[in-house]
This record gives structure tokens, sequence and C-alpha cells, in this order.
């Protein structure tokens, strides 16, 4: 008998059709606010395109913004998506992807701000920025989110020298750490690398929101806002492989997929620094996004940029830091990649299909990471999932490898909540999803225990 294919019910996906929605509410205010703040930073920078390429320049920064003026109207008027047209790597994929949206919609209508999916359009959003710069040389490599990148690094110095002087005191006696010990600095090191996702551009539609004090000493008092703490079983995980025999394959490779530049990509370094230099992984893999992207996203830049200005820093532990980040570069077992499937608006259930390159990649580690809320989006859909439904079954057959989400809850998507956790939320803190306060470390293996 053909095998019955059951169709797991799969909820819809947020969209900003659900009226005072944070979706609704996003697409609404957020974005027209963010674009019109990339349309200021292009105008503020109008006298350096004309330093830089003369009156050409001047004529870029007019049509690039022009571009962005009729993308924002678009936007705020519901008007229906259009195809790109800057001949990108990824066009043909963003103008499939239209008529995959298309499908869904009934008969003569089109995908647009208000009726198609929120994850859809707001990277939708992100992509035309990027068309309105590429469509306009001289200035097509111009990033509208570099001044508010570098500015959060620079604003968070103080948390960025504590960081890495801590790092540095543990480089001195990991040796003599007992595996007690070991656990307690992979616990710290991953929640410092969890509240660095609080630092997000996007969320804040640009508003400074750097690290300013010591995020080692505020772990404590931020522990019970962890909704879901998986670490424990990431570590075992880790241990377990390290032991002859055990049940998984010995860690060797650990991805980090990173979020934010900034404050929130040094606290990234420092955890991967830490699994090296504790021997639970031999090789990093770091994936970066192609395209500037949700503000404050980490390009291949911004990456360089960050590791050259922990190394030149005036301070002894950043700059022994930076040192040994660059020498894990030079020596490989830092690597970094930028696939454009990071920057395209699918749920990752889609990635075998839609990359399959790019999910034998993931196949090949350990162990992933998955920084932040828009990657947490993406492993569950950004579908209107009840709060008790597993982790494993929203990723819906996205496992190419052991993974982890360290997420700051900014969006109003949550799975993996014991029974009636998120309504007790919901009661006492009404804003819970999306303010940044909450947080979850799910993990998800092929391994059962
Ligand atoms: O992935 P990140 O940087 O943690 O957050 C991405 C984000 O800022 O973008 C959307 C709001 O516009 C939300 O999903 C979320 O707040
Ligand atoms: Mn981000």
């Amino acid at each position: 008998m053909a095998s019955q294919v059951v169709q797991q019910a799969v909820p819809d996906s947020l969209s900003a059709k659900y009226k005072g929605t944070f979706a609704y509410l996003t697409i609404r205010d957020r974005l027209p606010t963010i674009l019109t703040k990339v349309i200021d930073t292009i105008h503020r920078n109008k006298n350096k395109f004309f330093e830089e390429h003369g009156e050409e320049g001047v004529e870029a920064e007019k049509r690039a913004i022009s571009l962005l003026s009729k993308l924002r109207n678009e936007l705020q008027t519901d008007k229906p998506v259009l195809p790109l047209s800057d001949g990108l790597l990824d066009m043909e994929q963003w103008n499939q992807y239209v008529e995959r949206q298309q499908a869904l919609l009934d008969g003569d209508e089109a995908p647009s701000w208000f009726k198609s999916p929120w994850l859809y359009m707001e990277c939708y959003m992100y992509r035309r920025i990027q068309e309105s710069v590429k469509l306009n040389p001289p200035i097509c490599d111009f990033d509208v989110f570099e001044e508010g990148k570098t500015h959060s690094f620079f604003e968070s110095q103080q948390a960025i020298m504590a960081i890495c002087t801590y790092l540095q005191g543990l480089h001195k006696n990991m040796e003599d750490l007992s595996e007690e010990q070991l656990l307690e600095q992979f616990l710290k090191l991953v929640q410092v690398s969890l509240w660095g996702n609080k630092c997000d551009l996007s969320i804040s539609a640009g508003q400074d929101n750097s690290q300013k004090s010591s995020p080692i000493d505020s772990l404590e008092t931020l522990k019970h806002m962890i909704l879901v703490d998986d670490s424990r079983l990431v570590w075992s995980m880790l241990m377990n492989s390290r032991a002859a025999g055990g049940p998984v394959k010995p860690v060797a490779r650990v991805d980090i997929v990173l979020d934010n530049a900034g404050f929130e990509l040094v606290t990234d370094l420092v955890l991967a620094d830490f699994l090296l230099a504790s021997k639970l992984a031999s090789e990093i893999h770091f994936h970066g996004k192609c395209i500037p992207w949700f503000v404050s996203d980490t390009t291949r830049k911004d990456f360089e940029w960050t590791m050259r200005q922990v190394q030149s820093a005036n301070h002894k532990w950043m700059s022994k830091c930076g040192f040994q980040w660059q020498g894990y570069m030079k020596q490989g077992t830092w690597v970094y990649h930028d696939h454009p499937f990071w920057t395209l608006p699918h749920e990752f259930c889609d990635m075998s299909k839609d990359a399959p390159d790019l999910y034998a990649k993931l196949q090949k580690s350990d162990l992933i990471f998955f920084k932040g809320d828009l990657n947490y989006r993406k492993l569950t859909g950004d579908r209107r999932w009840d709060y008790t439904v597993s982790f494993d079954k929203v990723l819906r057959g996205f496992q190419p490898a052991p993974l982890c989400s360290l997420r700051t809850l900014k969006a109003d998507v949550q799975v993996g909540l014991r029974p009636g956790q998120g309504e007790k939320l919901a009661a006492t803190d009404p804003d819970w999803m999306t303010s940044g306060k909450y947080a979850v470390i799910q993990f998800s293996s092929p391994y059962k225990e």
C-alpha cells in the first residue's frame, strides 16, 4: 500500500495580516523607522561621497535615496512585492521565492507587506535596501549600517575588556581545571554569549543598546530569565564524545552561526576561544552574512574589523586575545564563511532543498550554535506554534548536526516550554516575548541519548 505521507499540521506564519501582533507593529512602525534612518545615513554621507567620487557620488546618493523613499512608500501602502533587478547572485532565488509565496495566496492576491509572512517581508526589506545601494555605483559598497555597528563596539569597551581579561585568566590555569570547574566555565561563557544577543540594533530600530557593565558579574542575577536551559545537555554531548566510544562522534568541529556585530560578536569569539583552549573542540567555523543585514548583523568586513580592533586595543588582555584570534585564523583552526542562504528569507527546514551545499557543510559539524532571534525564527519557521510544542518537532527535519539556539526573545514565537509556563509569563509580563529580557538555550540532537 502506498505509504501515507502524513502532512504534519503546520501552523500559519506570523504575519502583519494579524492586526495588533508584534509582526503588525514591526511592519507598520519599526521598519519604516529603520528605513528613515537609512535614508538619513545616506544623506549625512553626501559630502563623503562627493569627496570620494565627485558629482557622480552625489548623483548616486540622490538615486539611492529616491529608491529607498519609494520602498518606504510601498511598505506603508501595502504595495505588491516587486522583483529584484540588481543582478546579484541571489537575485533569481529571491524572485523565485515571490512565486512560492504567490502560490500560498488566493487567486488574484499578490504577496505584499501586510498580507505575506513577516519573516519574508522583513528579510525582503533588508535585501531591497541592499539593492538601492548596489544599483548606484560608485556608492554600491557603502554599508548603511556600519556607523551603528562600530559605535556599538566602541560603546561596549568596558564589557569587552572585562570578558577578554576573564578569558586570559582562564588561559593561565586551563590545564589545572577539574571537569567540574571546566563545566562551570563552559556554562558561564555560554551565558555571556547568550546575553550578548540583547545588543541588537534592529529591535531598537537603531537606538544604541551597547553593553555597559561587566557581563560576568550579572550572570547570576539573569539566570532566572532563562526560560529553557539545555546547556548541560550540550556539555554532556561535548564530554561524551570525548570519552572513547561515546554514543556520538568525537567533537572536533563546532560551528557558530553568528548574529550581531559589536559586543555580541566578541562574546562569540570568547566562547570559541574557550572551546579550543579547553580542547572541547579542535576547529571553529563562523557563519556571517554576505550583505549588511537586520541593522547589526555581522558581515565579513565587520568580523575582520573587530579582530583588528581587539588586537590593536590599548589594553593588554584585549590585545592578547586579538593576537591569539588572528593566529587561529591564520592556522585555519578558525574559519569564516558567508553563504548567501543566511540572507535569504527561507525557513531552515528548506535548507537541504534550497541550499544543499550549505546543508552538506553543516553536516560536517559536531555542534552548531545558532545565535539570536532571527535564527530562532528561521529554525521554527516563524510560525504560530503552541508554546509547548517540542523544539525537535518545529525543526521539521532540519537536523544537519546537533544544534543549540542561544536566543533572547525579541519576537512572538516560542516553543519547548512547560505546560502553563508561557501563560504565566504573559500574565505577569505582557511583552515577555519581545522585550529581549528573557532567553532560551535550546538543544536538539539526532543522537538521542
Ligand atoms: O536576530 P536578532 O539580532 O537577535 O534579532 C532580530 C530582530 O531584531 O529582528 C526582528 C525585529 O525587527 C526580530 O526578529 C528581532 O528582534
Ligand atoms: Mn541580528
